[in-house]
């Protein structure tokens, strides 16, 4: 269980979460949308400790991620695909990452496994490509078994047999009964794989909501979105002129 508690957060005059009160359910997809800037990635760095909030809290079961005995074994996050020291090998950076939260060893090999880098794994990860990365920061995700994760845009650089699989990875998460929080800016991906939905704009919360009742309200989820997001949206592109 995960909960925000009026989460908030300024940068100079600009306040990037504005009292941001969510309470995120387990055993469910969750989806967090909101357009660029609305405040997504400084929510999930609070979340995890590496930004303070000015006011409110981030709980993890109860407890700030600070004051978590052992944080990957209670919290996996995918934040930033490109966090590891690229002369490591994939399997290096994991067996470290274990040995230093008290994981066994053996399970750097099952989350390997499990995120298809097996054969790939002895290479320095800085040859790997966007997609082989992401793979990697999932395996360091679930490396402690943890029953919350925490996703920002995970399908970014994944082939579509790589979508697929995070989609069914992370419903059949949820259905073990973890708690499941994935940002990202594809609508039409979330329909697939989230069945609850947190909005956002300029960092309130415009919706929680089921993704059918959000959809149902309009002819589709898309114009859902727009509908909600339209008197929030700082950066819009034109047409080439
Ligand atoms: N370190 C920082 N210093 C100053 N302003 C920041 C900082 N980090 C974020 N912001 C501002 O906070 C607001 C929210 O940014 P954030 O990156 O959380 O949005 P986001 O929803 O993740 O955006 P995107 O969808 O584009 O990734 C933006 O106005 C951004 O410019």
């Amino acid at each position: 269980m995960m909960e925000l508690r009026e989460l908030t957060k300024r940068y100079g005059d600009r306040v990037a979460v504005d009292g941001l009160s969510v309470r995120v359910q387990p055993g469910v997809v969750t989806g967090f949308l909101g357009p660029n800037g609305s405040g997504k990635s400084t929510t999930m760095r609070m979340i995890l400790g590496l930004d303070a909030p000015d006011h409110g809290a981030a709980l993890i079961d109860g407890v700030p991620y600070r004051e978590l005995e052992w944080p990957l074994r209670t919290v996996g996050a995918l934040l930033d695909a490109g966090a590891f020291h690229p002369g490591r090998s994939g399997r290096a950076h994991l067996t470290a990452l274990a040995a230093s939260n008290d994981i066994p060893g053996t399970r750097v090999e099952q989350v390997l496994r499990t995120v298809g880098l097996t054969e790939a794994a002895s290479r320095r990860a800085g040859t790997y490509s966007l997609g082989m990365r992401q793979r990697l920061g999932v395996a360091v995700a679930l490396l402690g078994d943890p029953g919350v994760l925490l996703l920002d845009e995970p399908v970014n650089g994944l082939d579509p047999e790589g979508i697929r699989w995070i989609r069914d990875l992370l419903r059949g998460l949820a259905a073990e009964g973890r708690t499941v929080f994935v940002s990202s800016h594809l609508i039409a991906e979330m329909a697939l794989t989230a069945h609850r939905l947190v909005v956002i704009g300029r960092g309130r919360l415009l919706a929680e909501t089921t993704v059918a009742e959000l959809a149902a309200a309009d002819d589709n989820l898309e114009d859902a979105f727009f509908r909600l997001t339209s008197q929030v949206t700082d950066y819009r592109g034109t047409e080439a002129s």
